[in-house]
């Protein structure tokens, strides 16, 4: 069997590598190399990257067995999560695992900004001993100003209370009591920009926050300012910076990122006043270890096919072992419900009843819509891109839950409400202690049949001599009949039966009988992949 192949398109940590094992193909390229990157892509099924790699759209197509995206730390502003999404591919990234180093690289940049460390000591090495001219501010009872009061900037926070500052920050999404546990008083954006001694920004890159502290914020800055940035380069904007500090406007800038990266050569680094590292707030032997480690761990998962708690464009939480099972159950009756129903339902409900339902079960709607749409669209349906065909198609899904559930131990049901507003529905369980798949109901009609591979739904009216036409039929056509049951719902009323049979019933057949037995519905459903 040919093993899975994850690119690792940058430096990754040993224990990264030896968390993967080998169990995979592990190939290396140079992913800031995009004639490199993109034929790497062709044939993988997980890569890993960190802040170097354009994991764009147009690197989502060259990778069409792709499944994974795994970014081996926090910031996803590389990767295009929204193609990955539409093409049905995780991303994951690993979010905790660098945050005390970036923390821990703020401070140092704060304090060699306020102590002028950097500059005195490239002065000293030089063989200048200039003790005026390094001459530098304390921290103790300034302002600091955090921008973006998220992981990082709690982190900062509690590292600044010993320096005896005041901390207020930005952050409209962290309310205020927060804050506040933590000694810190949120403010406005304009708020902080006027008092602050420090601004410290711990912001993700988005629309919203590049380029926010542009030359109109920088015109109402204390001059006594220093502003450090160890989140993301084009946050500060780097032109209305230099002009800032050049001008008199701003005292200082301690830099970890650049708008464009890898960058060697701006204007900011003639200043005396910046002091500036190469985007190394991650770089740090325990930081790139729980990063690889991390990442390696979602990707193993990822591609096993489970449910990865690290996944950014999977909805749903963390799933119980008890709701496990239920997972390919969902998905298989999401198949039938397609097959029965022969078109995409307006709406949709998800029904999960029973013990499980006492678990959070919003992947079970997940698992269900992916068996909707596998037989639907021409590309791979995962529990990424699920929801979004759902939406894409003007489908209503709701998950309705309840502990009730007379018959069975736990029931998933999947009842969807067609254009001309038929109903069509299908329940299953999993049955016994070996737990094996059965569907118990099929349009309010009571079965009990296992799903194998091929089955057969025939709606009638109920009068004798049908069950021999059936199988006759059937017969002559070499198709051998594993199971069969009929239900009905009046005696002389509506009838169903449900058969699965050893190989497919080809249309012509299924037409045949549909029309001997005058059948209101004939709908055969093929489950193989
Ligand atoms: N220099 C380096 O090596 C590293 C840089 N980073 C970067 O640090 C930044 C922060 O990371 P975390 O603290 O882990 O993120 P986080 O998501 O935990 O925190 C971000 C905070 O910003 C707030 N926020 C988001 N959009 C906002 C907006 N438009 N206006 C105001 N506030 C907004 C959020 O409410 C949140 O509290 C990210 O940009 C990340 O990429 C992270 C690790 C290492
Ligand atoms: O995790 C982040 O957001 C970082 O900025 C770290 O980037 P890196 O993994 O060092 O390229």
């Amino acid at each position: 069997m040919t093993k899975p192949v994850v690119l690792v398109a940058e430096e990754l940590s040993e224990a990264g590598l030896a968390v993967l094992g080998a169990d995979f193909e592990v190939r290396h390229t140079d992913g800031a190399d995009r004639s490199q990157l993109l034929p790497a892509l062709a044939d993988v099924d997980a890569l890993i990257v960190r802040s170097a790699t354009q994991v764009d759209a147009e690197a989502i197509a060259a990778a069409p067995k792709l499944r994974v995206v795994a970014r081996a730390g926090v910031g996803l502003d590389n990767v295009d999560v929204e193609a990955a999404t539409k093409a049905g591919v995780m991303v994951v990234n690993a979010p905790t695992s660098n945050i005390t180093s970036a923390a821990e690289q703020t401070l140092a940049l704060i304090l060699a900004s306020a102590r002028n460390t950097a500059q005195a000591h490239a002065a000293l090495k030089n063989g200048e001993w200039k003790r005026s001219k390094y001459t530098g501010v304390e921290l103790d009872g300034k302002v600091v100003g955090i921008l973006g009061l998220g992981k990082i900037g709690q982190l900062v926070a509690q590292r600044l209370q010993p320096f005896g500052v005041e901390l207020i920050a930005y952050d409209p999404y962290l309310p205020p009591a927060r804050a506040a546990q933590m000694g810190v008083k949120l403010l406005s954006l304009e708020e902080v920009i006027r008092q602050a001694d420090f601004i410290t920004v711990h912001l993700p890159k988005s629309k919203e926050t590049l380029g926010l502290i542009g030359d109109k914020e920088l015109h109402e800055v204390k001059p006594s300012v220093r502003i450090i940035n160890v989140a993301r380069g084009g946050i500060v904007d780097e032109g209305a910076l230099y002009t800032a500090i050049k001008e008199g406007r701003v005292a200082g800038a301690g830099l970890d990122v650049f708008a464009k990266e890898p960058c060697t050569d701006s204007p900011l680094f003639e200043l005396d006043q910046v002091v500036a590292t190469p985007h190394l707030g991650a770089s740090t032997h325990e930081a790139q270890e729980k990063a690889g480690t991390q990442v390696a761990r979602s990707v193993k998962l990822a591609l096993a096919g489970e449910f990865v708690p690290d996944a950014v464009n999977v909805q749903g939480g963390a799933v119980a072992e008890e709701v496990k099972p239920g997972l390919p159950l969902a998905e298989k009756l999401g198949r039938v419900f397609t097959a029965l129903a022969g078109e995409v339902a307006t709406k949709l409900d998800v029904e999960v009843r029973g013990e499980i339902a006492a678990h959070d079960v919003r992947v079970i709607e997940l698992a269900a819509l992916k068996g909707v749409f596998n037989d639907v669209v021409e590309d791979s349906v995962t529990y990424v891109n699920a929801p979004l065909l759902a939406k894409e198609r003007g489908v209503n899904v709701e998950l309705v839950t309840s502990s009730d559930s007379p018959l069975w131990r736990n029931v998933v049901t999947v009842r969807g409400v067609l254009a001309d507003g038929r109903q069509v529905s299908v329940s299953g369980t999993l049955s016994g202690p070996r737990q094996i798949t059965k569907i118990v109901e099929v349009n309010g009609y009571e079965m009990e049949i296992e799903p194998t591979e091929h089955l057969c739904f025939l709606t009638y009216a109920d009068r004798p001599g049908i069950v021999g036409v059936v199988g006759h039929l059937l017969g002559e056509h070499g198709i051998n009949i594993a199971s069969m049951q009929v239900a009905r719902d009046v005696k002389g009323g509506k009838a169903l039966i449900a058969l699965t049979v050893d190989s497919a019933i080809p249309a012509e057949v299924a037409e045949q009988i549909v029309s001997e037995i005058g059948a209101e519905s004939g709908r055969t459903v093929d489950l193989e992949d």
